[in-house]
């Protein structure tokens, strides 16, 4: 059982303030992915959890009970770096045990965890490996195995894929989804991959300059992005903002081209946001905004197709592989009914009814 409260957490190192009064409530089994640019404060919180570093200001309750002061190792958190920080010149084995043994646990207890764990994460073939002997996707699964045997009611992984190539991060990404599903504890992930925080979390939590800027599912991010920041940073190829004046019921663009407007607060400036899915393209010039297509990507299912619009805008959209532009090929977008996300031009708040 685990349930966090993080309540008004600053963190400041000598004069600098890094993250600005974090307000976070983090349910029992809940898979927590925290994203967002590097330097944003992911890992600086996530250490405070851990207790590797002190709280400035204030407070980080676990289950009821204020954990500020309360060592590392009586906090019933597991942390999995990045770097796996496993002991070289202990095997597998021994670099499993060495946690459990420090928690007081007999010998009979520890191998059994041990041999549990092994199983699960498919480790019994090489208990008896150095860590050199073994490949980055291996070294990883063992740095797992590690925090679980300790079994931590609350886990911290620090971007655990980062090291791996293509196809395995996938492969061990599966298994930290499984793993979640089979123990069944809290998980709270660094990543700054948003197809990690999209496909593993039940929440993701976007960070920005020591700052939440939204907290949702990975559907409600990408669905209602409470501001610019979060709808451009979750969703690939990223949404694009266009400048626009609303005039009457229509939209338009600075150098050419308007749209219809959906239900929508008075006239004025504000920013138009277009998902690659949003958006329709048409040859030549007609309703919508003129632009030139710059260049398309063939991606064997589908194929995205990078228009330069009249205003300088570079827009992205999505297209089947048999409808490809030529480069330079003059175009007109129209936005897919329902698709059009509005934006504060001023604060880039979201402004959808
Ligand atoms: N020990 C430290 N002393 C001083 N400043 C620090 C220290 N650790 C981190 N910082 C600063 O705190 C800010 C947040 O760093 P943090 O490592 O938490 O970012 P991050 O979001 O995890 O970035 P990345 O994705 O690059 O790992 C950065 O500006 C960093 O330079």
């Amino acid at each position: 059982m685990a349930q966090l409260s993080l309540r008004g957490i600053k963190k400041r190192f000598r004069d600098t303030e890094v993250l600005h009064g974090i307000d976070l409530e983090i349910g029992d089994r809940e898979f927590v992915v925290f994203v967002g640019p590097s330097g944003c404060g992911k890992s600086t919180l996530l250490r405070l959890i851990a207790g590797l570093d002190p709280i400035s200001d204030g407070e980080f309750v676990l289950n009821g009970h204020r954990m500020n002061d309360v060592a590392p190792s009586r906090r019933g958190i597991a942390m999995v770096f990045q770097s796996y920080a496993l002991y070289p010149h202990m095997d597998v084995y021994e670099n499993m045990a060495f946690g459990a043994r420090l928690m007081g646990l007999d010998k009979a207890e520890v191998e059994r965890r041990i041999a549990e764990t092994a199983q699960m994460l498919r480790l019994e073939p090489l208990l008896k490996r150095k860590p050199r002997e073994l490949s980055g996707g291996q070294r990883q699964r063992v740095a797992i195995g590690r925090a679980l045997v300790r079994k931590p009611d609350v886990f911290l992984l620090d971007e655990p894929l980062s090291n791996l190539d293509a196809a395995l991060r996938s492969e061990v990404r599966l298994e930290i989804a499984k793993l979640h599903r089979e123990i069944g504890g809290t998980m709270i992930y660094v990543t700054h991959d948003q197809v990690e925080a999209m496909t593993l979390a039940d929440k993701i939590v976007v960070m920005n300059n020591g700052r939440i800027e939204q907290v949702g599912s990975p559907r409600e991010l990408y669905e209602t992005p409470a501001n610019t920041f979060v709808a451009t940073f979750i969703g690939s190829p990223r949404m694009t903002l266009v400048d626009v004046t609303r005039e009457g019921d229509r939209l338009s663009m600075a150098g050419g081209g308007s749209v219809a407007s959906g239900t929508l607060p008075g006239p004025g400036a504000l920013k138009l946001g277009l998902r690659p899915d949003g958006v329709q393209l048409h040859r030549g010039s007609g309703e919508g905004f003129a632009g030139r297509v710059e260049y398309t990507e063939y991606l064997g299912d589908n194929a995205y197709v990078y228009v330069r619009l009249a205003d300088g805008t570079l827009l992205s959209a999505r297209t089947t592989p048999n409808d490809l532009y030529a480069p330079d090929e003059a175009v007109t977008v129209s936005v897919t009914p329902g698709a059009a996300h509005y934006f504060s031009a001023e604060d880039g708040r979201r402004l959808n009814p």
